[in-house]
């Protein structure tokens, strides 16, 4: 399995996290870094997982990656999450591709693991904890990825015929958008980096 992580640009990313921080850009962007070394990090350590590219035109998330062994693919010129995956997944030329998102710093390599061995060969996805958005969505093998991330992306994925997939992997369905997603995220156990990129108030 290879999978696409998208990392949209730091300046712009994570905008409803922006409270956590208290408003300090150079916080923020520190912050959103670290969910997306943290995501990463799990998933190059998968069972499973033969390669992780992430889709990113900021040079600093290119080289955050590149140290971590990561490689990075530039966005396309067409704006946009799905314009991004699906340039990830034709860059990738790869005969299985998922699309994971780069906002869970609680995952654990195990619980991706599980969920990649619960798809077995069909196209399906796991829909994040409100059960509206999506955080991982894998192609059957040979097939296209498809992908409909956005609002209520669960119910759009379903419909385009992917399979729920709602095993016990709450590190896997944990995205953060909020900082009450962020707080959850800490009691499932956070990634380093975001762990050191947190706020006083999380302590
Ligand atoms: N490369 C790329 N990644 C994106 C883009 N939009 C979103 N992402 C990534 O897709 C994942 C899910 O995005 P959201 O949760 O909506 O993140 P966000 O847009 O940074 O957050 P908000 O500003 O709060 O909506 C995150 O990993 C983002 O970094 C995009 O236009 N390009
Ligand atoms: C883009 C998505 O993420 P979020 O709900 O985190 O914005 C999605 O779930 O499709």
């Amino acid at each position: 399995m290879d999978l696409v992580v998208p990392v949209k640009t730091l300046g712009r990313a994570k905008t409803r996290l922006a409270s956590a921080t208290g408003g300090d850009p150079v916080s923020h962007a520190a912050l959103a870094l670290a969910l997306a070394l943290d995501t990463v990090t799990a998933a190059v350590a998968t069972p499973g997982v033969r390669r992780v590219v992430t889709i990113t035109s900021d040079p600093a998330v290119a080289a955050e990656m590149a140290a971590l062994g990561v490689e990075s693919v530039p966005e396309p010129a067409e704006p946009g999450l799905n314009a991004a995956l699906e340039h990830g997944a034709r860059t990738l030329r790869s005969d299985r591709i998922g699309a994971l998102q780069a906002d869970l710093p609680a995952l654990k390599s195990g619980e991706l693991q599980a969920a990649l061995e619960a798809a077995g060969r069909r196209r399906a996805f796991v829909p994040d904890r409100q059960g509206t958005g999506t955080t991982l969505l894998l192609a059957a093998p040979g097939g296209a990825l498809d992908p409909r991330f956005g609002v209520g992306s669960a119910g759009h994925h379903r419909l385009s015929g992917a399979v729920a997939l709602l095993g016990p992997w709450p590190s896997l369905r944990c995205d953060v958008d909020t900082e009450e997603d962020l707080r959850l995220a800490r009691v499932l156990g956070l990634g380093a980096r975001t762990g050191n990129a947190l706020p006083a108030w999380t302590t």
